[in-house]
């Protein structure tokens, strides 16, 4: 996604800035120039930009500074602390709780992923133990009941819609009550979009948000649209009390820089990304490890979701494991046992060394299951001595043999499960002694940045994510 390259572009006026033998009005001019310019060309809205721009220059008055403090810190910390104000409304979301009635409302334009969206929002929610459910409240599209019921089956979520019906006030309040009865604790409201933003649409929003109640309306944005999202986003806030933004297919080529500004027009968090257009493809947005990740200042919902990954108790063990270098079968197995607890574990994976798109390719989480639980099988046939081998590569033909007859599954099977350990092992390996990195040691890092595959270290978050992560994991 273009997100990247903004990240890459803000990333490099930074680091020109940090290499300038002396920091002065020029050097910082020029960082800030380029800033503006990376964030421009991801369509932030121009006015955020300018006052980004006039905000970190009135934090960083270069003259006022003692001598000896550190001012490349003072430039870099201010840039941060701006992208995070941007995209940090300064409110929180309203936050569903487990056990409570909340009805939530979407509302976004035709096509902008509303409809896909309520179903990732509710099977995320189904996963944290809510018993969400849909109502289909879109009576101008002609199918749109049809898409989400077709979804909500997939999910397992219930549904309340009409072929009939076509006063969407009346299907809302109906499907809620419904829903009420049934003690559901996320009732779940889809409505209408349009191809633009019309009055008509835009006061049916506000009849079916007063019928209904909402406890949250939230504004579902097709994250391409660019400089157009700050009018739509606030013509929404208009019609409903919009509370909170998710913005969508920013798995594709969009900018990504509309969510700032939709943002700002409606003064409202972006709570989820839509990364795809499977179920799972939703990701929590978070804005201090969104903002660090596109610095490459470190991925800290790398090192949250190996948190999650790992249980607390076996973490430092796993980590010496790791930086002693000895990423044994027994170790492979460990880690495939936490990750098929973690429900969309593609996510997951893709942020691990080593779980390449082979082994979890996108969208494919039920054959990537499968193909996990098959080498955990194939692991149970296995001695301990083997598991516990630090180079079960040296595996015999006969022992291969006998582990695929114990396991009830052919050679080819076997060799490629340790194939996968091979691979997997040899990016962990990366992590040997790593915790005995003093500092910053760039010697080091260009010696890992060689040895990493671009997009292995791409989706780790840059070099500097890396030595965050290994400093932070220690
Ligand atoms: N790549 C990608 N596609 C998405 C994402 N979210 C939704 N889509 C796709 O976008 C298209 C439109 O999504 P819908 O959910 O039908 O859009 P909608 O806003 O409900 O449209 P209306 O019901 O007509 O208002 C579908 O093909 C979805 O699969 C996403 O995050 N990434």
């Amino acid at each position: 996604m273009v997100l990247a390259q903004l990240g890459g572009g803000i990333s490099r006026a930074l680091a020109q800035m940090r290499d300038a033998t002396v920091i002065d009005e020029k050097v910082l001019t020029d960082c800030l120039h380029e800033i503006a310019r990376a964030l421009l060309q991801a369509d932030v809205h121009i006015k955020m930009v300018s006052d980004m721009r006039s905000n970190i220059r009135r934090i960083v008055n270069l003259e006022a500074l003692a001598a000896g403090i550190n001012k490349r810190r003072i430039i870099q910390q201010a840039v941060f602390a701006e992208l995070c104000k941007m995209l940090d409304p300064g409110k929180p979301s309203f936050v569903p709780t487990k056990g409570k009635l909340s009805v939530v409302m979407f509302v976004g334009l035709q096509g902008s992923g509303k409809t896909t969206t309520c179903t990732k929002y509710a099977r995320y929610h189904q996963r944290k133990g809510f018993k969400p459910s849909l109502v289909c409240a879109d009576t101008f599209r002609a199918g749109a009941f049809d898409q989400l019921k077709q979804n909500a089956t997939k999910a397992n979520i219930p549904y309340y819609g009409s072929y009939m019906e076509s006063d969407p006030v009346k299907i809302a309040v109906e499907g809620v009550e419904r829903f009420r009865k049934e003690n559901s604790d996320l009732i779940i409201v889809d409505t209408s979009g349009r191809h633009k933003q019309e009055a008509a649409l835009i006061e049916e929003m506000r009849q079916v948000a007063e019928a209904t109640k909402p406890d949250l309306v939230i504004f579902v944005m097709d994250g391409s649209i660019g400089q157009a999202a700050f009018d739509q986003a606030q013509a929404f806030k208009q019609s409903a009390s919009v509370g909170a933004v998710i913005v969508t297919k920013l798995d594709g080529h969009a900018k990504g820089g509309g969510a700032l500004s939709a943002v700002a027009a409606t003064k409202s968090p972006v709570i989820f990304i839509g990364t795809g257009e499977h179920i799972d493809d939703i990701e929590v947005f978070e804005v201090k490890p969104f903002v660090s990740r596109l610095l490459g200042m470190g991925d800290l919902s790398l090192v949250k979701k190996f948190h999650d990954v790992v249980p607390v108790d076996q973490q430092s063990e796993l980590m010496q494991k790791l930086t002693e270098g000895t990423f044994t079968l027994r170790l492979f197995y460990e880690l495939l046992q936490n990750l098929i607890n973690m429900g969309p574990i593609g996510q997951v994976l893709s942020m691990l060394p080593g779980f390449s798109s082979e082994l979890m390719p996108k969208g494919h989480d039920k054959e990537s299951q499968a193909k996990i639980k098959r080498y955990m099988t194939i692991m149970d046939s296995m001695t301990n001595a083997e598991l516990d081998s630090t180079n079960p590569k040296l595996m015999s033909e006969s022992r291969i043999s006998r582990i695929a007859r114990g396991s009830g599954r052919a050679v080819k099977d076997v060799m490629d499960m340790l194939e996968e350990y091979k691979r997997i092992a040899k990016a962990f390996s990366k992590f040997k002694n790593m915790d005995k990195v003093p500092k910053r040691n760039n010697k080091i890092l260009d010696t890992m940045n060689n040895l990493i595959p671009p997009q292995l270290l791409n989706q780790m978050g840059g070099i500097n994510a890396l030595h965050n992560f290994i400093k932070q994991m220690g």
